[in-house]
């Protein structure tokens, strides 16, 4: 396994000791998340009573897999946690997500938790967000022109593909990938992006993550939100 992936790992394991009896839990994106619902489907297994809310059908097909317990937002409509990963966490604990596309329905989860947990391995910790291509989430209808208009404020587009075909999200959008370079202030951008009609989320996730759990070397080191 190569390190990185091993951090993955390490942070993903030592998130689920975060998850306790009879929480309700948002089960974020991406491959250090896969390590965590794979480790809680041990723990259900021990016994653990939860229930899990996932943030995409991957998430969604793990947690059948290890046998974590689904449920949705008609049955619960506040989370005890969430656990997500994250592309890029800068100051004041902001973040980019969305490298898996999957960025709308983690923030509609992550906005439902009381408490939202970052898994992330150290590469992602930045002092400017912006080196990862920032992704919004678009409506198909006319995403010609949101690209358009996106550009004007200072990037040029790309619309995400995946094997040659146009990346479609959970929820039937595109994703506009954004090289925005070093992002001064992010809720400002947030708020411009949001206004273009097409757009229909941002991967700017401010002021949502209460705590960074990174994996370092060999160890897990916590960043609390201050
Ligand atoms: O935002 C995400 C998916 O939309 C992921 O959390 C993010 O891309 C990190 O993924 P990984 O843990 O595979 O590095």
């Amino acid at each position: 396994m190569k390190e990185a992936d091993q951090l993955k790992k390490l942070v993903g394991e030592a998130a689920a000791d975060d998850i306790k009896d009879g929480m309700t839990v948002g089960l974020g994106s991406g491959s250090t998340v896969y390590w965590m619902v794979k480790k809680l489907g041990e723990k259900v297994k021990e016994g653990l009573q939860i229930q899990g809310v996932p943030t995409s059908n991957t998430t969604a097909e793990w947690a059948r897999e290890f046998g974590v317990p689904l449920t949705d937002f008609s049955k619960v409509q506040e989370l005890d946690l969430t656990i997500d990963g994250a592309d890029e966490v800068g100051e004041n604990l902001h973040l980019i997500k969305g490298g898996g596309g999957a960025l709308f329905r983690e923030k509609v989860v992550a906005a439902a938790a009381k408490e939202l947990v970052i898994i992330v391995d150290g590469s992602k910790l930045v002092s400017h967000l912006g080196e990862f291509a920032l992704p919004v989430e678009v409506l198909p209808f006319g995403w010609e022109v949101t690209a358009e208009q996106i550009s004007n404020l200072g990037c040029s587009p790309t619309l995400r593909t995946s094997q040659g075909e146009t990346y479609i999200t959970d929820n039937g959008n595109y994703i506009l990938d954004c090289p925005f370079g070093q992002i001064t202030d992010p809720e400002v951008l947030h708020s411009e992006l949001k206004s273009i009609v097409g757009v229909i989320e941002t991967g700017l996730f401010i002021g949502m993550a209460d705590k960074i759990v990174v994996g370092k070397e060999d160890k897990v080191e916590v960043i609390s939100k201050t």
